[in-house]
């Protein structure tokens, strides 16, 4: 029996690439319900004709509103929160509306489900909160901070609280693989920022799993990564044009508003408190007390002998095994069909 037979789940911000994947599974897994809180009508509907189940439920709502959130989690036992604004440009310009979505309306959801007696909680964070130097990106620490200070101000909630980072997921709407496809197929030249930029790369399956992984084996608290490789944003032009047999060339435009040339998943301190658990790292929080004078004599040594987790020192992929990982991805191989090329 898995353990969502029965249960009735959230997932909030439902409607976008991970939250159709994952409401997919807890239907094939036997949940009693699935519930989509989205601000989007069009698109539930769009969904809605896609599951074609009855046990997808469809709440129109923001998680900005306290009431939108507390009718959609009345009864559910497990929610994903997966609603956030995450363009970085966007967000450059439009900071307060970050806080409002991905910290404040992040503190709702974890309130509320609490309120609600909702037994776990994932919040999905990315890598752009380590270290932040975008809005996005330090929204979305905050929010961090707000999941794990629900257990640090009430140690016996009942509802446990974790979150999950994200690198970059390929082929997720409005991300750059299927901007360069669309470049290459146009017969365009493919705006690359920086060639020697790196990300990390996961598919939309893998960041499921790693939600999954968390919702299984979270503790209050904690945090969780998957351990990556990395590429170049060059070498990622290069695998597209290759596999398209395309003769598109690269046009360096440079970097784009608070973007960072390389990203980490995980600080030097964080893996300092981190358990490798093998494909993952669960960071524990720091759970001290807030009085510090007991501390005062006993700080933390162990620091020292980390270095950050991240996009510019891990495992580099090499070529071949981009395009690998690129030909794996359903929507590519549709559109190397529809391009007339012969799909390994
Ligand atoms: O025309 C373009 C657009 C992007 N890039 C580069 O491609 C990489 C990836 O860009 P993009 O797909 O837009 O992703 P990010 O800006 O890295 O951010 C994505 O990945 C994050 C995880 O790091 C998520 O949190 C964000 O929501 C998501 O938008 C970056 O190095 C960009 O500089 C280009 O070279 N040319």
């Amino acid at each position: 029996m898995s353990a969502y037979e029965g249960k009735k789940v959230l997932v909030t911000g439902g409607t976008g690439s991970f939250g159709r994947t994952v409401a997919q599974r807890m239907l094939t897994l036997g949940v009693d319900e699935v519930r989509v809180l989205s601000r989007d009508e069009e698109k539930q509907d769009a969904m809605r004709h896609e599951l074609r189940d009855g046990r997808a439920r469809f709440y129109v709502g923001d998680v900005r509103d306290a009431l939108s959130v507390e009718r959609a989690v009345r009864g559910v036992d497990y929610v994903f929160h997966a609603a956030a604004l995450k363009q970085v440009p966007s967000c450059e310009f439009f900071p307060l509306e970050a806080v409002r979505t991905n910290v404040l309306g992040s503190e709702n959801v974890v309130r509320l489900s609490e309120a609600a007696g909702v037994s776990s909680v994932v919040c999905l964070s990315t890598d752009k909160a380590v270290y932040p130097v975008n809005a996005m990106g330090m929204s979305k620490a905050l929010m961090e901070k707000v999941a794990q200070s629900h257990g640090l101000n009430d140690p016996d909630a009942g509802t446990v609280v974790s979150c999950v980072r994200y690198g970059n997921v390929m082929y997720s709407r409005g991300s750059v693989i299927p901007l360069f496809i669309k470049q290459v197929r146009a017969g365009k030249n493919l705006t690359v920022t920086d060639p020697g930029m790196t990300r990390f790369m996961m598919s939309l399956q893998q960041s499921v799993e790693l939600v999954e992984f968390a919702f299984m084996h979270a503790q209050q608290g904690d945090l969780f990564i998957r351990k990556a490789p990395a590429c170049t944003i060059g070498d990622l032009a290069t695998a597209i044009t290759e596999l398209f047999e395309s003769s598109s060339r690269v046009d360096v435009i440079g970097i784009r508003h608070a973007e960072k040339r390389f990203e980490a998943l995980a600080s030097r301190e964080e893996l300092a408190r981190a358990v490798d658990e093998g494909t993952y790292f669960r960071i524990r929080a720091d759970n001290r007390d807030l009085n510090y004078a007991i501390y005062v004599d006993e700080g933390d040594r162990s620091q020292s002998q980390f270095d950050d987790y991240d996009s510019q020192s891990v495992e580099r992929m090499s070529l071949n095994e981009i395009k690998d990982m690129l030909l794996l991805l359903q929507p590519v191989r549709a559109e190397l069909a529809a391009a007339g090329i012969t799909v390994p």
